[in-house]
Order: structure tokens, then C-alpha cells, then sequence
């Protein structure tokens, strides 16, 4: 114990071994749903997870993934990789950046704080820039969230505004990026009225412009810059409305993947590039997609693409992206600290941990499941390999993605007997639902679960203990739902296909032959969410969780 009381070392489990070896399987996006024709899960063989389900009741049971649960800021928030990740890994639950917004934005601490005071040196003689998704959605950022900083800003000495705006149909039903640019081009006739000059200077679709992650194809970032810094876009419109409308009739378009415009005045040149003495804000509160974007506005030396013309700007990010690179430097809100997370205690304890998946959800399992913190607790006791993901493609033309190979990477690190914890993210479910085609979901699931079979067949060899559970819903449920849980219609009779999260819990199922006789899950955590599942990971591995951790979801009855 060290002079403060503080103390790494985890108490012994009274009853559970040391030395198991366990095996930590996140599937992405699979939650629980009643059956039917629009749950991927229920249509795909999934003989493996049907087998978790079915075999065993109290090794299997469902937990809470969303909302207040993962520390969002009501119960209609879906559940998403960051804050689903966040509490599996953290073991409690913490206010996240959505909700950390909102609150700085109605005390109005926001304006007080050092990130905005930076900024608002340039609003005198420059541009402002506010860079983002344009979405409700709720996972990256909100749109009412812009809104009150545009009013915010432009009450406190913006006299020029210009938006860099992001479609989204990841999050919000593909085709909403209309309603929600009609709604910013109001909002800014409204403050051109009071004599602001504000506009909407591009845009371009998320997945196809600036919000790649985890450094997957930085062409995507690049052709960002060029649009929202130098001005220079294949497309050319004279407002945002226009863009999105002509833009989206292309056959085939859609809002994640619109190509970057830029809108321009009667002479036809750009009327927002980023220049000199500017300020910039990205405005999403959510890191993973905004932190290549970062990199490029803030640092000096930078060789990822040619960014031609550096502007020198004074740049804030809505949050601090990542607080290990304090990137970016400045920030107009700070984001929840999470610290003492599971995987920092069990490594101090002497876990030998390995952590698995491909590049798009590589940060999940180690950045976010750290507590936002890249790197190595300990590199002796640690291996993070990620497994390159297919870029510049939708997931449904390879709806297996590197599945299989996530599962060998996995399986050999169990049977290597180098490791007590072996962790993967298995992203189909999730990253094939996002696009919405649900035949190839129903493949992404078939080889989500063929992975997770490759892994407890290994677990099963070395007499070990596995943990299946997931982050959020997402393939479980492809369609917009009335209040009755109908597919709801669309004024032509159509169903809506949903390509985002859901609010439906996921399962949790526990076994393996390495789980001590009489360990099952208890009855008295009704309401049991993603928090919960460190300490009872903790415990798989023989030790008490610390005193602040959400419960245990488990018990060892003699
Ligand atoms: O792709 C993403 O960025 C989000 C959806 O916006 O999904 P996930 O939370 O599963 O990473
Ligand atoms: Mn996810
Ligand atoms: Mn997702």
C-alpha cells in the first residue's frame, strides 16, 4: 500500500482459482431481438451462440448496453462501440462526451473554459470553423449541439461562420442528411439575418470523407482536407441543401459515402476555405473518428498525405481526443477520466493479456477498453496484434471481413500458453449492419459465430474459461420499428432500413471447462449492464474487483 492507501493489488477470490486462462469475446453489434425476418442474427446459422444460449440458463442471460447504463444521457440513446467498450473494460460507468456536452452547453462553462477562450481570439478578424457529423444520431456528435454553440459563438464575437459538414446515414436512417441540412440552412439564414456571415462552406459522406479510424485509408482524411482547408472538391454547389439533394440521385449514393463538395459563390470560387489565423473546431465529441483529422490540423511534421498549404489556425476539439497524445491540445470540453481501469489492475496483478481484432475495431478492444489510452500498460505482459482491415470497400461486398483470421490469431494465442486473457472484437455483425443489406448480414453473422466457435474450441483444449458478450445491438434488428415493433413504412409503402444501433441489450454467456463447479450468473443484478461484466471477468481470473466497480454479475454456489 503506498502512502495515499491506494493499491493495485486486487484482493483473492475466496472461492475462484488464479490461472485460468480467459477468453474475452466482444462480438460487435449483436444484440438480442425477438425472431424475425430483420433480426441477421436469428436468420443466419449461428450454431455456436444458439448452442450458448440454449444450453446452459444460468451461464447465458442479457444485460443492459445502452443509455444511462453506458453513460448516455437518456434511455433513447443507442448504444455505441465508445461507451460500450468504455464499460466493459472501466468496470463502472461513466458521463460520456455526449452527455458531458450537454451539460457545458446549458451551465455555459463551456464559454468560460481555456478551449474557447483560445478561439475566440480569432472571431474578431477571422473565421470560425466548425468541422463534423451533421446528425442526431448521438454517437459521434449532435446536431442541437451545433446549434447552441453557433448561437453560443456568434453571441460572443463570430462575425464569420463557416461549417464543414458530414452526412451521416450510419447512425440516422440513410436519407435524413436533407432534413438535416435543411435544418442548418435555416438555422444560418437565421444568424445571416442578425448580420452574421455564416454558411456552409463542404461536405462529403462520412465513411468517404474525413471520418475514417484507427488509420484504415487516410486517403479519406485527405480528401476532407482538401475540401473543408484548400477549398478544392470534384463537386461544386451553391448550398448544402442543393449538394445533399443532386448528390444523393446519383444511383447508388448514400449518405455515408457522399462525395466532398464544396460550396461556392457567384464567381464560383469557395467561400470557406481554412486559412491563416482562423479558428477550427471539430465539433464530434467521440475520439476514434476524429483523431486522424486532428493530427492533421495540429501537428507540424506530418507525412500521412500532402496536405499542400498548412494553415496556421488555432484549433479546439469539442473534447480532448486522446489524452495520452493530448490531442488536440486544446479542447472546449473535457472528457471523462477514466482511470484504474480492469486491464491496467489485472496486468498489475500479473495477467498476461492479449487483445485481437482488425483495424476498424482495433482501438476497441485496447484504446477504448483501456479508458480511451493508447499503448501498453505493461509490454512485457502484453500483446496487441491488429489484423489489417479491406479499405476503400463496403463491408457487405466481404461481409466475412478478417472474422476467421481474428479467430486464428486468438486461438493460437490460447493454445500459446503465453497469455491468462485473451481478448478479440469481432466486428461483422456491426460493421456489415451499418450498411445496410441484410442478406450480407446474415453472412457477416454466419462468420461471427464460425469465429467464436474457432475460439472456445481452443478454450475447450487448455481447460479454460470463455466470456462471449457483445458492445451494442445492431444486426439483431435491421428496420425501422412503430410503436407496435412493426416495420414502420415509408410514404411510398417501403420498409426503412436501419443501418444503425440499437437500444437492445446484448447477451453474456460464461463457460468452458475451466469454470469452477457452482459458478453462475446471479439473480439479483435484474438490471445488469456492460459495467458489470469487469468484475465478473476479474473474478474469472481469481481475483475481487475494487470496491467502486459496478457488481459482479456472477456467484459460486457449493
Ligand atoms: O462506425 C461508427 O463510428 C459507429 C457508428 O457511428 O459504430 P461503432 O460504435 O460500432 O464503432
Ligand atoms: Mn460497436
Ligand atoms: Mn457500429
Amino acid at each position: 500500500m503506498g502512502s495515499t492507501g491506494f493499491s493495485w493489488k486486487l484482493a483473492d477470490h475466496p472461492k475462484l482459482p488464479k490461472g485460468k486462462l480467459v477468453a474475452m469475446i466482444v462480438l460487435d453489434g449483436w444484440g438480442e431481438a425477438s425472431p424475425d425476418k430483420f433480426n441477421c442474427i436469428h436468420v443466419a446459422e449461428t450454431p455456436t451462440m444458439d448452442s450458448l444460449k440454449n444450453g446452459a440458463p444460468d451461464k447465458w442471460r442479457l444485460v443492459r448496453a445502452h443509455g444511462t447504463a453506458v453513460g448516455l444521457p437518456t434511455e433513447d440513446d443507442m448504444g455505441n462501440s465508445e461507451v460500450g467498450h468504455n464499460a466493459l473494460g472501466a468496470g463502472r460507468i461513466y458521463a460520456q462526451g455526449a452527455k458531458l456536452v450537454d451539460a457545458a452547453l446549458e451551465s455555459g462553462k463551456i464559454y468560460e473554459d481555456e478551449g474557447f477562450n483560445y478561439i475566440k481570439e480569432s472571431f474578431a478578424n477571422n473565421t470560425l470553423h466548425l468541422i463534423g457529423l451533421m446528425s442526431d444520431g448521438g454517437v459521434h456528435s449532435r446536431l442541437d449541439q451545433v446549434q447552441l454553440l453557433l448561437k453560443g459563438a456568434s453571441e460572443r464575437g463570430a462575425k464569420k461562420i463557416r461549417l464543414h459538414v458530414l452526412t451521416d446515414g450510419r447512425d440516422v436512417l440513410d436519407g435524413s442528411s436533407i432534413g438535416f441540412a435543411e435544418t442548418l440552412e435555416k438555422e444560418l439564414s437565421d444568424l445571416r439575418k442578425k448580420g452574421i456571415d455564416a454558411q456552409v462552406a463542404s461536405g462529403g459522406g462520412r465513411m468517404y470523407v474525413t471520418m475514417d479510424r484507427y488509420e484504415n485509408d487516410w486517403e479519406v482524411v485527405k480528401r476532407g482536407w482538401d475540401a473543408q482547408v484548400l477549398g478544392e472538391a470534384p463537386h461544386k454547389f451553391k448550398n448544402v441543401v442543393e449538394a445533399v439533394k443532386t448528390l444523393r440521385q446519383v444511383p447508388g449514393s448514400n449518405d455515408q459515402y457522399l462525395p466532398p463538395f464544396v460550396i461556392v459563390d457567384e464567381s464560383g470560387s469557395p467561400v470557406g476555405p481554412i486559412v491563416d489565423g482562423d479558428a477550427v473546431v471539430t465539433f464530434n465529441f467521440r475520439a476514434d473518428r476524429m483523431t486522424m483529422l486532428a493530427q492533421a490540423l495540429e501537428y507540424e511534421k506530418f507525412d500521412k498525405f500532402d496536405r499542400v498549404r498548412v494553415p496556421k489556425i488555432r484549433y479546439a476539439g469539442m473534447l480532448q481526443y486522446d489524452g495520452e497524445l493530448k490531442l488536440p491540445n486544446y479542447y472546449l470540453v473535457s472528457p471523462p477520466l477514466i482511470d484504474r481501469t480492469s486491464g491496467e489492475y489485472l496486468v498489475h496483478n500479473g495477467v498476461r493479456t492479449f487483445a485481437c481484432s482488425e483495424t476498424v475495431k482495433f482501438g476497441h478492444v485496447t484504446f477504448f477498453w483501456n479508458g480511451n489510452r493508447s499503448g501498453y500498460f505493461n509490454a512485457e505482459l502484453e500483446e496487441y496484434v491488429e489484423i489489417p482491415s479491406d479499405s476503400g470497400i463496403t463491408f457487405n461486398v466481404q461481409p466475412k471481413m478478417k472474422a476467421l483470421e481474428i479467430g486464428e490469431k486468438a486461438r493460437d494465442a490460447i493454445l500459446s500458453g503465453r497469455f491468462d486473457q485473451v481478448r478479440v472484437n469481432i466486428p461483422n455483425g456491426d460493421m456489415v449492419g451499418h450498411t445496410g443489406d441484410v442478406e450480407a448480414t446474415v453472412v457477416a453473422c454466419k462468420a461471427a459465430d464460425e469465429a467464436v466457435k474457432m475460439i472456445l474450441d481452443a478454450v475447450e483444449q487448455v481447460g479454460g474459461i470463455f466470456v462471449v458478450t457483445a458492445d451494442h445491438g445492431n444486426a439483431e434488428d435491421m428496420v425501422k420499428r412503430n410503436k407496435k415493433g412493426e416495420p414502420a413504412l415509408d410514404k411510398e409503402g417501403n420498409v426503412q432500413i436501419l443501418t444503425s444501433h440499437t437500444l437492445q441489450p446484448v447477451p453474456i454467456a460464461i463457460g468452458g471447462p475451466g469454470l469452477a463447479e457452482g459458478v453462475k450468473f446471479r439473480k439479483d443484478v435484474p438490471s445488469g449492464g456492460l459495467a458489470n461484466v469487469a468484475a465478473t471477468v476479474m473474478n474469472l481470473h481469481g481475483f475481487v474487483a475494487p470496491d467502486d466497480y459496478e457488481t459482479t454479475l456472477i456467484e459460486v454456489v457449493d
